[in-house]
């Protein structure tokens, strides 16, 4: 019971109110990463590059070596995408005032304090995720550069963005989402890299497309709460959302026809 309390006394420090976490604020300019300079910059150039890189004959690299720095890309991302995972679950927990309070932040909610932290690390997970498309290039897999990857890691930056910058409503319920299924995306691209393929793999798309399902009814809850109560924070945000998830929707979909069509239920 005590090592019980212990241990929920030092998650809520280290999730929520170790002083760099609690005292966060998104401020345009200031904080790293936050001027829409930066976020053009840094969108255009990860374009330019896997065009760039994609097209250039690349020096071989030693199979072991870039096995090596694939798993170990892909552990950081799987325990980092379960602490942002944790920490907005426990964050959220601390600090919503209701249930609805996730779904439909106040009007003019400023960008601060625990729950817009760990906005910040999603958005800044969201560029080491850019490692992903070199990964792929450097192993001369062409067939899994598609558009679907290349458009989804661009545009999942400009989403994170657009949530810090508008307080958009939601975004603590499609963060610990997409942090839950990265955990098993991450833990399945982990596997591979060790050898080993996971029989799990139509099940994960599955979970993918479910994630994006499932946020459709949080995007209908919100634009119902907007009209219905005194407003939600981040509206524009909704726009880009709505038009950003229903696009992977169908490009998820796409990708499940294409690859599980012939293959039996695991
Ligand atoms: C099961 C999936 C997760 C992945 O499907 P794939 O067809 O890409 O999978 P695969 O079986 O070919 O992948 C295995 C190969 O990936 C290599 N690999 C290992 N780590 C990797 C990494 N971090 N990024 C990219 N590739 C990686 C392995 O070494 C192996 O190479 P080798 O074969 O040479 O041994 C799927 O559901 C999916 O997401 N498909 C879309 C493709 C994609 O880019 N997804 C991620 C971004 S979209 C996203 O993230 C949506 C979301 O938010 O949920």
């Amino acid at each position: 019971m005590i090592i019980m309390s212990h241990f929920s006394s030092a998650l809520q420090y280290w999730l929520v109110n170790h002083p760099i976490i609690f005292h966060f604020s998104w401020t345009q300019g200031q904080t790293l990463g936050s001027s829409p300079v930066f976020l053009t910059l840094t969108v255009l150039s990860y374009l330019f590059l896997t065009f760039l890189l994609s097209h250039l004959p690349l020096p071989p690299i030693r199979p072991g070596l870039l096995k090596s720095v694939t798993a170990v890309h892909n552990l950081v991302l799987l325990v980092f995408s379960l602490i942002m995972a944790l920490g907005c679950s426990v964050s959220t927990l601390s600090y919503a005032p209701h249930l609805l309070w996730v779904i439909c932040l106040p009007p003019k909610t400023p960008p601060n304090g625990p729950l817009f932290f760990w906005a910040y690390m999603f958005y800044l997970s969201k560029i080491l995720e850019f490692v992903d498309t070199l990964l792929i290039i450097v192993s001369n897999s062409t067939r899994r550069l598609t558009f679907l990857h290349v458009y989804h890691h661009a545009a999942v930056v400009i989403m994170c963005y657009i949530w810090l910058q508008t307080s958009q409503s939601m975004f603590p319920l499609v963060l610990v989402t997409n942090a839950s299924v990265h955990v098993l995306m991450y833990a399945y691209y982990l596997c591979c890299a060790l050898g080993v393929r996971p029989r799990w793999k139509r099940l994960l798309t599955e979970c993918q497309i479910a994630q994006f399902l499932s946020s459709f009814v949080v995007l209908g809850m919100m634009l119902y709460y907007h009209f219905t109560g005194s407003g939600c924070s981040g509206v524009w945000g909704w726009c880009f959302n709505t038009v950003f998830y229903s696009s992977l929707l169908a490009l998820f979909l796409d990708f499940h026809a294409k690859n599980y069509a012939n293959s039996k239920r695991e």
